[in-house]
């Protein structure tokens, strides 16, 4: 069933410990505007509805009539909330495990799981048609391997140091060492720090990418298709040989899927 043109534009906000990711949808479920901003945990409901009335201002777009919510960054998800009902009149869904029975968390504490991997599950769906299973490497703060299955089961993980955060820690205990941008340099030999530095951090993170997925797949009986997002995915792009697919907006389009699922299931109910 088509959902009713009311509940639109729909906005999406992920909120990662690095960055907020805010998408809108269109009635067709089509993503039409994303914006990227930096988490603040410092901002209160008021700053928070400030800032985003400035981006739907600046692009000329109507206020949100729905909503959905996925943060691992407590509080800005209670805030973004708060901002939502007070300055827009929405009642944003919330990702978490126990507002999804549908999905099958197979994990020793499901409550624990983060709502940006249930985000990511939903986003994987497409991706399924093809293949049994699907990893989605989601390059942010940490690096998560989702491993998901048919039948909206999240199956399992790896929760990797990312790859800004173990740079980081590099420079900070060794003092001759220049802060450099994470980018890819033309050859594994560095012939200077700058370089050398560069190898190591990227191409040596992406052979850890790579091994791991490598394990993953030989632990399921069946093939994987493995699709990369979140911010320093496409610093990868080429160099990592197990990564079939990028999609920049999986998480976001993870999160379009979710809200109309439980749509669909809210008109369900109220027909029956
Ligand atoms: N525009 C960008 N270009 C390249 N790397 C980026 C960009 N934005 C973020 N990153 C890198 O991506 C990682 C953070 O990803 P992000 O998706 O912002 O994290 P989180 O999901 O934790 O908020 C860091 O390693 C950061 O250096
Ligand atoms: C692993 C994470 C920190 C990743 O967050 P991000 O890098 O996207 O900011 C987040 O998904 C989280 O806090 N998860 C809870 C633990 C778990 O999923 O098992
Ligand atoms: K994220």
């Amino acid at each position: 069933m088509a959902p009713s043109a009311s509940r639109f534009p729909l906005l999406a906000v992920d909120i990662g410990n690095t960055s907020t990711v805010l998408g809108l949808a269109d009635e067709h479920l089509n993503l039409t505007h994303t914006w990227r901003l930096r988490t603040n945990r410092d901002l209160l409901p008021d700053d928070l509805a400030l800032q985003l009335h400035s981006l739907l201002s600046l692009d000329g777009m109507t206020p949100p009539a729905s909503a959905v919510l996925s943060s691992v960054a407590p509080p800005l998800g209670q805030n973004y909330r708060s901002a939502l009902r007070q300055h827009f009149g929405v009642e944003a869904l919330e990702v978490s495990a126990e507002n999804l029975p549908e999905v099958r968390v197979e994990l020793d504490t499901p409550a624990a799981v983060g709502a940006d991997r249930l985000c990511n599950l939903y986003g994987a769906e497409r991706y399924l048609k093809d293949h049994e299973y699907a990893v989605v490497v989601d390059f942010g703060t940490s690096t998560n391997f989702d491993i998901i299955g048919r039948g909206r089961r999240f199956i399992g993980g790896v929760l990797a140091t990312g790859a800004q955060v173990s740079a980081d820690a590099l420079f900070s205990r060794a003092a001759k060492l220049p802060r450099i941008a994470l980018e890819a340099p033309a050859t594994a030999i560095g012939k200077n720090t700058i370089h050398a530095l560069q190898s190591g951090l990227v191409f040596g993170y992406a052979e850890m990418v790579d091994g791991l997925l490598r394990r993953i797949r030989a632990e399921l009986d069946a093939p994987a298709v493995a699709v990369a997002t979140g911010g320093f995915a496409h610093t990868l792009e080429g160099i990592c040989r197990e990564i079939d697919a990028y999609d920049e907006t999986l998480t976001l389009r993870g999160m379009v899927e979710l809200w109309h699922s439980q749509q669909a299931k809210n008109t369900a109910s109220r027909t029956l």
